[in-house]
């Protein structure tokens, strides 16, 4: 049944939040990671989304708390097994998002065989924009998104630059999970991820689109 909410508040849905892991040559190799062959993705949870207005968490085991400056494709329309041809059919807009990744819980997980939960799907580890719907967006593979801490720019990319394109991801995916109205996949992060601290703002952008500010906090919370 199709939610009753409107689609231009998303995050409220309580859907799927896909995230795809080093789209970007030049991210993935400044964290020495080879580069995929064909999509990585992982899942967060929906109530990681956090909107303007509300702090990121970082989380209490988390000493390097990693900002991603991502674009988020927002899924329209029920997708299963969705060659790429008819992949954009089923996009009904955009959002800015930022991947928040404890860094260092990353690490040890990895070093483990662990799944990346506790790195990636924390609350508040999905800052969010408001939707940006597709009729504005000709060519989502040709935005600059950037991310400044403290007024300093750290991150800056082209959506060019992604290893697998937005129509691809899209089709791989809904072999493996169905996608459904509301669902968000992010796209990758480009280079200059960096760690951020208490009391840091993040601002990031898509040039020509929209802005978004986010303060960080320190969980308080042991369990
Ligand atoms: O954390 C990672 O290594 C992968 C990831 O999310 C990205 O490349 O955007
Ligand atoms: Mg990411």
């Amino acid at each position: 049944m199709a939610p009753s909410k409107p689609i231009t508040r998303f995050w409220e849905w309580g859907k799927n939040i896909i995230c795809v892991g080093r789209n970007y040559a030049e991210h993935a190799k400044e964290m020495k990671n080879t580069l995929p062959t064909e999509p990585l993705f992982f899942l967060k949870p929906s109530s990681a989304y956090v909107r303007e207005g509300s702090p990121i968490v970082r989380p209490y085991y988390c000493h390097k708390l990693h900002h991603e400056v991502e674009l988020g494709v927002v899924i329209g329309k029920r997708a299963q097994e969705v060659p790429q041809a008819a992949a954009m059919g089923h996009v009904a807009g955009y959002a800015l998002c930022l991947d928040m990744t404890a860094r260092d819980t990353q690490e040890e997980c990895k070093a483990k065989g662990l799944p990346w939960t506790l790195a990636k799907g924390f609350s508040t580890s999905c800052p969010v924009s408001d939707f940006i719907p597709k009729e504005k967006v000709p060519d989502p593979h040709q935005l600059k998104i950037w991310l400044k801490v403290n007024g300093e720019l750290r991150q800056e990319g082209h959506t060019s630059a992604m290893i697998f394109s937005i129509p691809y991801v899209i089709s791989y995916v809904s072999g493996i999970i169905a996608l459904e109205e509301g669902d968000v996949i992010l796209t990758g992060s480009p280079q200059g991820v960096s760690a951020v601290q208490e009391k840091d703002e993040i601002e990031a952008g898509i040039e020509g689109l929209l802005t978004m500010r986010f303060q960080v906090a320190q969980q308080k919370y042991r369990p």
